[in-house]
């Protein structure tokens, strides 16, 4: 596990603090560097609590009401609240209403002020503060809800936690935009805070519509593929989630596929043949990560679901090291300036080596974070091992491929640092005398090619 994501759809920020003091004490006793994300809610349309019950089940043909008003605790039969103002203003007799993207299914029937009648077209469970979403001719319904921020005065306070709280990357969801994700990093910036990245959550059709400038303003994106999936036709996600990791990796933004990867195992302690299908795909297509939502957040098997998503990404990858399967990407420059451009070229060049050598490692000493990700983006074969003299930075990289970042008080003698992080890695069993190891610096813009003494 590399970060820990913290949904704030769910719990209240006192129970977030817990978790992130947890996952801090963890670093410091054993020496992890897991990041911290914090996910904002944003304004979807969601049912409420259901009175407290952990499910409720819809039946075929029965008459659920959907209403705007709030209820006291137990709600009255058949009826959910749902949290939206406008939702009885918005909706038409005939629409469709999707939870979770059609895991149960309503026709609109009839409208009553505040309460919105609708009958069961497809039973199904029903699960607090499940999404929901209509349609009308085939297609989502973005009336005045698309209006909606995408940040709430709530996700507003959230963030002011999170900027407390020191999280590394804050994702944003349902972005529309790149105007909110510069609003954001300039809010984050006035505080002069300089160490929290920002996520575009790619979730709804308007972050579609505005793909490549949302990811360019974007410190990185996620293939939010649970909301997107009830936004879109099913059957256009697979292609858009191709899309979408290719232009980040042009753009070398790390990138998340995210939702139902491991679905099953909420319920059950192995995969289906299909999510293992769908995992592998996902590490073809060159992700840097893969989250796992409810399998962790409330399935009976957490543990053994990252642990599949582990083993399954690391077999893969094996397979197409030794297969040579890559499918060489044509990686475009992404450099703006002239000492970019040559930090670019050394990267792609150790990459290169590093395949050809066949060398045990690459270890890359960075002050910003930058030649670590462009060597990430090149896919070297063999472990990279990054070296940031920041706490900070080392967490946030953890989110990019292949990298296994630690931190190191940098020297002005690179022999210095070599020699004090071959000691460190020998140590810890990473690294053994004799190996060939290619060292790049950002400092000194430089390649060696040595072995471990
Ligand atoms: N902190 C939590 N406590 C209990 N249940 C949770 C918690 N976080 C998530 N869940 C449950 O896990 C499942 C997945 O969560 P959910 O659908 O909200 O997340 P998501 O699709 O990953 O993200 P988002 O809400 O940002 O779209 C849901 O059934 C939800 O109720
Ligand atoms: C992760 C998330 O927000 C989604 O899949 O909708
Ligand atoms: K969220
Ligand atoms: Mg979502």
């Amino acid at each position: 596990m590399n970060v820990a994501r913290l949904n704030m759809c769910h719990g209240d920020r006192e129970w977030h603090q817990k978790v992130i003091s947890s996952v801090r004490r963890l670093n410091e006793e054993k020496g992890y560097a897991v990041a911290v994300m914090m996910d904002t809610e944003g304004s979807e349309i969601h049912m409420g609590d259901l009175g407290g019950a952990p499910a409720a089940k819809a039946e075929d043909g029965e008459i659920w009401t959907f209403s705007v008003r709030s209820f006291e605790a137990p709600l009255p039969e058949l009826t959910v609240h749902v949290n939206y103002e406008g939702f009885a203003e918005d909706v038409r007799v005939g629409d469709d209403l999707l939870v979770d993207g059609g895991m149960a299914r309503f026709e609109v029937v009839e409208k009553l002020g505040p309460d919105v009648k609708c009958r069961c077209t497809d039973p199904g469970l029903l699960l607090p503060r499940a999404n929901l979403t209509f349609w009308r001719d085939g297609s989502v319904v973005r009336a005045k809800n698309a209006m909606l921020p995408t940040i709430t005065s709530k996700d507003w306070l959230d963030i002011d936690f999170g900027i407390a709280e020191g999280v590394d990357f804050i994702a944003v969801s349902f972005v529309k935009s790149a105007e909110v994700i510069n609003h954001l990093k300039s809010y984050i910036a006035a505080r002069r805070i300089s160490d929290i990245a920002v996520i575009a959550k790619i979730e709804s059709i308007d972050s579609l519509t505005n793909l490549e400038e949302i990811i360019r303003a974007s410190d990185g994106a996620m293939v939010a593929r649970g909301d997107l999936g009830a936004q879109i036709p099913l059957e256009q996600v697979p292609s858009i989630q191709q899309k979408i990791v290719k232009l980040c990796r042009q753009l070398n933004k790390p990138v998340v596929v995210a939702s139902q990867l491991l679905e099953s195992m909420i319920e059950y302690p192995i995969p289906t043949r299909a999510e293992v299908a769908d995992v592998s795909e996902a590490v073809h297509q060159c992700a840097d990560a893969l989250m796992l939502s409810g399998e962790s957040a409330m399935g009976r098997y957490p543990d053994k679901a990252l642990s599949v998503l582990s083993s399954v990404s690391l077999r893969i990858e094996r397979w197409w090291r030794e297969e040579k399967h890559h499918e060489p990407l044509e990686l475009e420059d992404v450099s703006s300036s002239f000492a970019d451009k040559i930090s670019e070229e050394i990267c792609i060049s150790a990459a290169k080596m590093a395949n050809k050598l066949e060398v045990d490692a690459v270890f890359v000493y960075t002050k910003g974070g930058h030649m670590a990700s462009l060597l990430s983006r090149c896919r070297p074969d063999c472990p990279i091992f990054a070296f940031t003299n920041s706490t900070s930075m080392r967490r946030r990289l953890n989110l990019q491929w292949g990298l296994i970042p630690f931190r190191l008080t940098f020297s002005d003698d690179m022999e210095s640092n070599l020699n004090r992080t071959f000691s460190l890695l020998k140590a810890r069993g990473m690294i053994k005398p004799g190996d060939l190891v290619i060292a790049l610096s950002d400092m000194l813009q430089s390649i060696q090619v040595m072995n471990v003494p």
